[in-house]
Protein backbone atom coordinates (compact mmCIF):
# COMPACT_ATOMS: atom_id res chain seq x y z
CA UNK A 1 0.00 0.00 0.00
CA UNK A 2 0.80 3.18 -1.01
CA UNK A 3 -0.30 6.56 0.67
CA UNK A 4 0.40 10.17 0.16
CA UNK A 5 -0.85 13.28 2.20
CA UNK A 6 -0.58 16.37 1.65
CA UNK A 7 2.23 15.59 -0.63
CA UNK A 8 3.91 19.17 -2.15
CA UNK A 9 7.10 19.53 -3.54
CA UNK A 10 8.31 23.17 -4.64
CA UNK A 11 11.25 23.75 -7.15
CA UNK A 12 12.17 27.24 -7.00
CA UNK A 13 9.07 29.06 -8.59
CA UNK A 14 7.75 25.82 -9.59
CA UNK A 15 5.35 24.03 -7.59
CA UNK A 16 5.91 20.19 -8.97
CA UNK A 17 3.33 18.61 -7.12
CA UNK A 18 0.80 20.45 -4.88
CA UNK A 19 -0.86 19.29 -1.63
CA UNK A 20 -1.83 15.50 -3.61
CA UNK A 21 -3.33 12.78 -1.82
CA UNK A 22 -3.95 9.50 -2.90
CA UNK A 23 -3.45 5.55 -2.23
CA UNK A 24 -2.58 2.54 -4.32
CA UNK A 25 -4.25 -0.39 -2.91
CA UNK A 26 -1.82 -4.21 -3.20
CA UNK A 27 -3.26 -7.21 -5.84
CA UNK A 28 -4.20 -4.37 -8.26
CA UNK A 29 -2.27 -2.52 -11.25
CA UNK A 30 -2.79 1.37 -10.79
CA UNK A 31 -2.36 3.44 -13.26
CA UNK A 32 -0.55 7.08 -12.98
CA UNK A 33 -1.74 9.96 -15.18
CA UNK A 34 -1.65 13.28 -16.19
CA UNK A 35 0.06 15.65 -19.04
CA UNK A 36 3.38 16.19 -19.52
CA UNK A 37 4.83 18.26 -16.81
CA UNK A 38 1.95 17.10 -14.30
CA UNK A 39 4.28 15.78 -11.26
CA UNK A 40 4.03 12.04 -12.15
CA UNK A 41 7.98 11.59 -12.04
CA UNK A 42 8.25 13.81 -8.52
CA UNK A 43 6.19 11.84 -7.43
CA UNK A 44 7.76 8.64 -7.87
CA UNK A 45 10.66 10.05 -6.70
CA UNK A 46 9.53 11.28 -3.40
CA UNK A 47 7.76 7.83 -2.61
CA UNK A 48 11.33 6.38 -3.66
CA UNK A 49 13.11 8.80 -0.71
CA UNK A 50 14.86 10.36 -4.30
CA UNK A 51 13.68 13.88 -3.76
CA UNK A 52 12.33 15.12 -0.30
CA UNK A 53 8.70 16.72 -0.09
CA UNK A 54 8.79 20.22 1.08
CA UNK A 55 5.68 19.37 2.99
CA UNK A 56 3.39 16.61 3.52
CA UNK A 57 4.14 12.32 3.19
CA UNK A 58 4.42 9.89 1.51
CA UNK A 59 4.07 6.29 3.28
CA UNK A 60 4.91 2.44 1.49
CA UNK A 61 2.84 0.25 4.51
CA UNK A 62 3.31 3.31 6.87
CA UNK A 63 6.33 3.74 7.11
CA UNK A 64 8.83 6.78 4.55
CA UNK A 65 11.24 5.45 2.38
CA UNK A 66 14.04 6.45 4.47
CA UNK A 67 12.34 4.37 7.64
CA UNK A 68 12.63 0.81 6.01
CA UNK A 69 15.04 -1.55 6.82
CA UNK A 70 15.58 -3.07 3.71
CA UNK A 71 14.17 -0.67 1.18
CA UNK A 72 14.71 -2.89 -1.89
CA UNK A 73 12.57 -5.56 -0.27
CA UNK A 74 9.76 -3.38 0.15
CA UNK A 75 9.48 -1.48 -3.12
CA UNK A 76 11.30 -2.24 -6.20
CA UNK A 77 11.17 0.32 -8.81
CA UNK A 78 11.99 0.88 -12.70
CA UNK A 79 12.79 4.56 -13.56
CA UNK A 80 14.80 4.85 -15.89
CA UNK A 81 16.07 1.43 -17.95
CA UNK A 82 19.18 2.54 -19.44
CA UNK A 83 20.72 2.91 -16.05
CA UNK A 84 23.39 -0.11 -16.39
CA UNK A 85 26.52 -0.08 -16.59
CA UNK A 86 27.49 -0.91 -20.71
CA UNK A 87 30.07 -3.06 -19.90
CA UNK A 88 28.87 -5.16 -17.36
CA UNK A 89 26.40 -8.23 -18.03
CA UNK A 90 22.83 -8.50 -16.86
CA UNK A 91 24.04 -11.04 -14.46
CA UNK A 92 26.57 -9.01 -13.43
CA UNK A 93 25.03 -6.14 -12.98
CA UNK A 94 21.84 -8.04 -11.08
CA UNK A 95 24.74 -9.61 -8.64
CA UNK A 96 26.25 -6.04 -8.56
CA UNK A 97 22.60 -4.62 -6.81
CA UNK A 98 21.93 -7.90 -4.71
CA UNK A 99 25.76 -8.01 -3.39
CA UNK A 100 25.30 -4.25 -2.12
CA UNK A 101 21.57 -4.47 -1.19
CA UNK A 102 22.29 -7.67 0.98
CA UNK A 103 20.12 -9.46 -1.04
CA UNK A 104 21.00 -13.53 -1.48
CA UNK A 105 22.71 -13.66 -4.73
CA UNK A 106 20.66 -17.27 -5.75
CA UNK A 107 17.94 -14.47 -6.31
CA UNK A 108 19.65 -13.54 -9.25
CA UNK A 109 18.93 -16.51 -11.31
CA UNK A 110 15.59 -16.78 -10.43
CA UNK A 111 14.58 -12.96 -11.33
CA UNK A 112 16.45 -13.53 -14.49
CA UNK A 113 14.31 -16.35 -15.36
CA UNK A 114 10.90 -14.36 -14.43
CA UNK A 115 11.89 -11.98 -17.21
CA UNK A 116 12.67 -14.37 -19.74
CA UNK A 117 16.33 -13.24 -19.66
CA UNK A 118 18.67 -16.10 -18.69
CA UNK A 119 19.96 -17.23 -22.06
CA UNK A 120 21.23 -13.92 -22.72
CA UNK A 121 22.58 -13.05 -18.98
CA UNK A 122 26.09 -13.02 -19.82
CA UNK A 123 25.52 -10.64 -22.65
CA UNK A 124 27.15 -6.97 -22.13
CA UNK A 125 23.82 -5.09 -21.27
CA UNK A 126 25.04 -2.20 -23.36
CA UNK A 127 24.14 -4.32 -26.17
CA UNK A 128 20.41 -5.15 -25.68
CA UNK A 129 17.58 -3.92 -27.32
CA UNK A 130 15.37 -1.52 -25.33
CA UNK A 131 12.97 -4.16 -24.77
CA UNK A 132 15.43 -6.36 -23.27
CA UNK A 133 17.05 -3.43 -21.10
CA UNK A 134 13.20 -2.67 -19.90
CA UNK A 135 13.10 -6.55 -18.55
CA UNK A 136 16.56 -6.30 -17.20
CA UNK A 137 15.16 -3.10 -15.12
CA UNK A 138 12.14 -5.06 -14.03
CA UNK A 139 14.85 -7.87 -12.99
CA UNK A 140 16.49 -5.73 -10.86
CA UNK A 141 13.37 -3.63 -9.36
CA UNK A 142 12.29 -7.65 -8.46
CA UNK A 143 15.59 -8.58 -6.81
CA UNK A 144 14.32 -8.16 -2.97
CA UNK A 145 11.17 -9.45 -3.72
CA UNK A 146 9.19 -6.66 -2.91
CA UNK A 147 5.62 -6.07 -2.02
CA UNK A 148 5.74 -2.57 -3.77
CA UNK A 149 6.35 -2.15 -7.23
CA UNK A 150 7.34 1.32 -9.48
CA UNK A 151 7.35 1.72 -13.23
CA UNK A 152 8.03 4.91 -14.71
CA UNK A 153 6.46 4.44 -18.29
CA UNK A 154 8.14 0.93 -18.87
CA UNK A 155 6.06 0.33 -22.56
CA UNK A 156 8.04 3.36 -24.06
CA UNK A 157 9.36 2.88 -26.80
CA UNK A 158 8.77 -0.99 -27.22
CA UNK A 159 7.06 -2.86 -29.78
CA UNK A 160 3.35 -4.87 -29.62
CA UNK A 161 5.21 -8.44 -28.63
CA UNK A 162 7.15 -5.87 -25.48
CA UNK A 163 4.48 -4.45 -24.86
CA UNK A 164 2.13 -7.38 -24.49
CA UNK A 165 4.39 -9.20 -22.46
CA UNK A 166 4.60 -5.89 -19.36
CA UNK A 167 1.42 -5.72 -19.58
CA UNK A 168 0.70 -9.46 -18.94
CA UNK A 169 3.55 -9.39 -16.23
CA UNK A 170 2.32 -6.65 -14.88
CA UNK A 171 -1.26 -8.67 -14.33
CA UNK A 172 0.87 -11.43 -12.82
CA UNK A 173 3.03 -9.24 -10.07
CA UNK A 174 -0.31 -7.63 -9.19
CA UNK A 175 -2.56 -11.44 -8.89
CA UNK A 176 0.35 -12.18 -6.67
CA UNK A 177 -0.48 -9.67 -3.89
CA UNK A 178 1.40 -6.80 -4.84
CA UNK A 179 1.28 -3.27 -5.43
CA UNK A 180 1.84 -2.26 -8.94
CA UNK A 181 1.97 1.36 -9.69
CA UNK A 182 2.54 2.62 -13.14
CA UNK A 183 2.66 5.51 -15.20
CA UNK A 184 2.15 5.46 -18.80
CA UNK A 185 1.42 8.08 -21.89
CA UNK A 186 -0.06 5.11 -23.79
CA UNK A 187 -3.03 5.28 -22.52
CA UNK A 188 -4.97 2.89 -24.68
CA UNK A 189 -2.70 0.26 -23.28
CA UNK A 190 -3.23 1.48 -19.47
CA UNK A 191 -6.82 0.97 -20.87
CA UNK A 192 -5.75 -2.06 -20.57
CA UNK A 193 -3.38 -2.79 -18.03
CA UNK A 194 -4.50 -0.81 -15.47
CA UNK A 195 -7.72 -1.30 -13.41
CA UNK A 196 -7.50 1.67 -10.95
CA UNK A 197 -6.08 4.66 -11.90
CA UNK A 198 -4.90 8.43 -10.01
CA UNK A 199 -4.63 10.52 -12.27
CA UNK A 200 -2.52 14.66 -11.87
CA UNK A 201 -2.87 17.57 -13.22
CA UNK A 202 0.02 20.25 -12.71
CA UNK A 203 0.80 19.09 -9.45
CA UNK A 204 -2.85 18.13 -8.35
CA UNK A 205 -5.33 15.67 -7.75
CA UNK A 206 -7.84 15.25 -11.24
CA UNK A 207 -9.31 11.82 -9.87
CA UNK A 208 -8.72 8.80 -8.18
CA UNK A 209 -11.24 5.75 -8.84
CA UNK A 210 -11.55 2.71 -10.72
CA UNK A 211 -10.71 2.99 -14.37
CA UNK A 212 -14.33 1.86 -15.38
CA UNK A 213 -15.85 5.36 -13.67
CA UNK A 214 -13.04 7.39 -14.21
CA UNK A 215 -14.13 6.54 -18.37
CA UNK A 216 -17.86 5.98 -17.44
CA UNK A 217 -18.02 9.59 -15.65
CA UNK A 218 -15.88 11.77 -18.19
CA UNK A 219 -17.46 10.58 -21.60
CA UNK A 220 -21.31 9.82 -22.59
CA UNK A 221 -22.72 5.94 -23.05
CA UNK A 222 -23.84 5.84 -26.59
CA UNK A 223 -26.17 3.20 -28.54
CA UNK A 224 -25.74 2.15 -31.79
CA UNK A 225 -28.81 0.47 -33.08
CA UNK A 226 -29.44 -0.67 -36.78
CA UNK A 227 -33.26 -2.35 -37.70
CA UNK A 228 -34.80 -2.43 -41.51
CA UNK A 229 -37.51 -0.41 -39.54
CA UNK A 230 -35.20 2.27 -38.81
CA UNK A 231 -38.19 5.04 -39.53
CA UNK A 232 -40.45 3.73 -37.53
CA UNK A 233 -38.21 3.27 -34.33
CA UNK A 234 -36.68 6.44 -35.14
CA UNK A 235 -40.30 7.85 -34.37
CA UNK A 236 -40.75 6.08 -31.25
CA UNK A 237 -37.25 6.83 -29.59
CA UNK A 238 -37.70 10.70 -30.59
CA UNK A 239 -41.34 11.07 -29.20
CA UNK A 240 -39.68 9.00 -25.64
CA UNK A 241 -36.36 12.38 -25.86
CA UNK A 242 -33.73 10.26 -27.30
CA UNK A 243 -31.09 11.82 -29.16
CA UNK A 244 -30.75 10.52 -32.71
CA UNK A 245 -27.63 10.76 -34.76
CA UNK A 246 -27.42 9.10 -38.49
CA UNK A 247 -24.79 7.23 -39.35
CA UNK A 248 -24.19 4.41 -41.48
CA UNK A 249 -26.07 1.50 -41.72
CA UNK A 250 -27.94 2.40 -38.34
CA UNK A 251 -28.39 5.17 -35.94
CA UNK A 252 -26.68 6.10 -32.75
CA UNK A 253 -28.66 7.19 -29.56
CA UNK A 254 -27.68 8.93 -27.06
CA UNK A 255 -29.73 9.92 -23.53
CA UNK A 256 -31.13 6.51 -23.42
CA UNK A 257 -29.79 3.37 -22.34
CA UNK A 258 -29.82 -0.17 -23.91
CA UNK A 259 -32.36 -1.81 -22.41
CA UNK A 260 -34.73 1.05 -22.98
CA UNK A 261 -34.45 1.03 -26.77
CA UNK A 262 -35.26 -2.57 -26.44
CA UNK A 263 -37.87 -2.41 -24.46
CA UNK A 264 -39.41 0.35 -26.55
CA UNK A 265 -38.70 -1.35 -29.71
CA UNK A 266 -40.55 -4.55 -28.90
CA UNK A 267 -43.02 -2.68 -27.30
CA UNK A 268 -43.79 -1.13 -30.89
CA UNK A 269 -43.28 -4.53 -32.54
CA UNK A 270 -39.98 -3.38 -34.51
CA UNK A 271 -37.01 -5.91 -35.22
CA UNK A 272 -33.41 -4.73 -34.65
CA UNK A 273 -30.49 -6.23 -36.59
CA UNK A 274 -27.88 -4.77 -33.34
CA UNK A 275 -27.74 -2.90 -30.39
CA UNK A 276 -24.55 -2.30 -29.22
CA UNK A 277 -23.76 0.46 -25.98
CA UNK A 278 -20.46 2.46 -26.80
CA UNK A 279 -18.27 4.04 -24.14
CA UNK A 280 -16.03 6.15 -24.34
CA UNK A 281 -12.27 5.10 -24.85
CA UNK A 282 -9.76 6.34 -21.75
CA UNK A 283 -8.22 9.12 -24.35
CA UNK A 284 -11.62 10.99 -24.23
CA UNK A 285 -12.02 10.58 -20.68
CA UNK A 286 -8.40 11.81 -20.31
CA UNK A 287 -8.88 14.58 -22.62
CA UNK A 288 -11.99 15.52 -21.02
CA UNK A 289 -10.70 15.27 -17.56
CA UNK A 290 -7.24 16.87 -17.85
CA UNK A 291 -7.91 19.43 -20.62
CA UNK A 292 -7.55 22.49 -18.03
CA UNK A 293 -4.77 21.12 -16.84
CA UNK A 294 -2.85 21.18 -19.76
CA UNK A 295 -0.36 24.48 -20.09
CA UNK A 296 0.37 24.02 -24.03
CA UNK A 297 -2.22 22.89 -26.13
CA UNK A 298 -0.68 21.60 -29.21
CA UNK A 299 -3.25 22.30 -32.74
CA UNK A 300 -4.22 17.85 -32.82
CA UNK A 301 -5.24 18.00 -28.97
CA UNK A 302 -7.46 21.18 -29.90
CA UNK A 303 -8.90 20.22 -32.70
CA UNK A 304 -9.64 16.67 -30.87
CA UNK A 305 -11.32 18.43 -27.86
CA UNK A 306 -13.55 20.66 -30.11
CA UNK A 307 -14.65 17.38 -31.56
CA UNK A 308 -15.24 15.80 -28.31
CA UNK A 309 -16.86 18.88 -26.56
CA UNK A 310 -18.99 20.19 -29.38
CA UNK A 311 -20.93 22.53 -27.04
CA UNK A 312 -18.42 24.40 -25.83
N1 LIG B 1 14.79 19.00 -10.56
C1 LIG B 1 13.90 19.89 -10.98
N2 LIG B 1 14.17 21.22 -10.90
C2 LIG B 1 13.27 22.14 -11.31
N3 LIG B 1 12.06 21.85 -11.80
C3 LIG B 1 11.73 20.55 -11.92
C4 LIG B 1 12.63 19.50 -11.51
N4 LIG B 1 12.01 18.31 -11.73
C5 LIG B 1 10.80 18.58 -12.25
N5 LIG B 1 10.63 19.92 -12.35
C6 LIG B 1 9.41 20.61 -12.85
O1 LIG B 1 8.32 20.10 -12.11
C7 LIG B 1 7.18 19.89 -12.94
C8 LIG B 1 6.74 18.43 -12.88
O2 LIG B 1 7.72 17.63 -13.54
P1 LIG B 1 7.65 16.04 -13.63
O3 LIG B 1 8.87 15.59 -14.39
O4 LIG B 1 7.47 15.47 -12.28
O5 LIG B 1 6.35 15.81 -14.49
P2 LIG B 1 5.87 14.49 -15.25
O6 LIG B 1 4.41 14.40 -14.99
O7 LIG B 1 6.71 13.33 -14.87
O8 LIG B 1 6.13 14.91 -16.75
P3 LIG B 1 6.41 13.98 -18.04
O9 LIG B 1 5.17 13.23 -18.29
O10 LIG B 1 6.67 15.01 -19.10
O11 LIG B 1 7.60 13.13 -17.71
C9 LIG B 1 7.58 20.37 -14.33
O12 LIG B 1 7.16 21.71 -14.47
C10 LIG B 1 9.10 20.27 -14.30
O13 LIG B 1 9.67 21.22 -15.18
Amino acid sequence: MIEASGLTKRYGKTLAVNDLSFSVAPGKVTGFLGPNGAGKSTTMRMILGLDNPTSGTVRIDGRRYQELKHPLRKIGALLDAKWVHPNRSARAHLKWMAVSNKIPVSRVDEVLDAVGLTSVAGKRAGGFSLGMSQRLGIAGALLGDPEVLLFDEPVNGLDPEGILWIRQFMHRLADEGRTVFVSSHLLSEMALTASELVVIGKGQLIAQSSTKEFVARATEVTVKVRSPQLDQLRVVLQHASATITDEDGGIEVSGMDSDRIGELAAANGIVLHELSPRTGSLEQAFMQMTGDAVEYHTELEAEARHVLEPTR
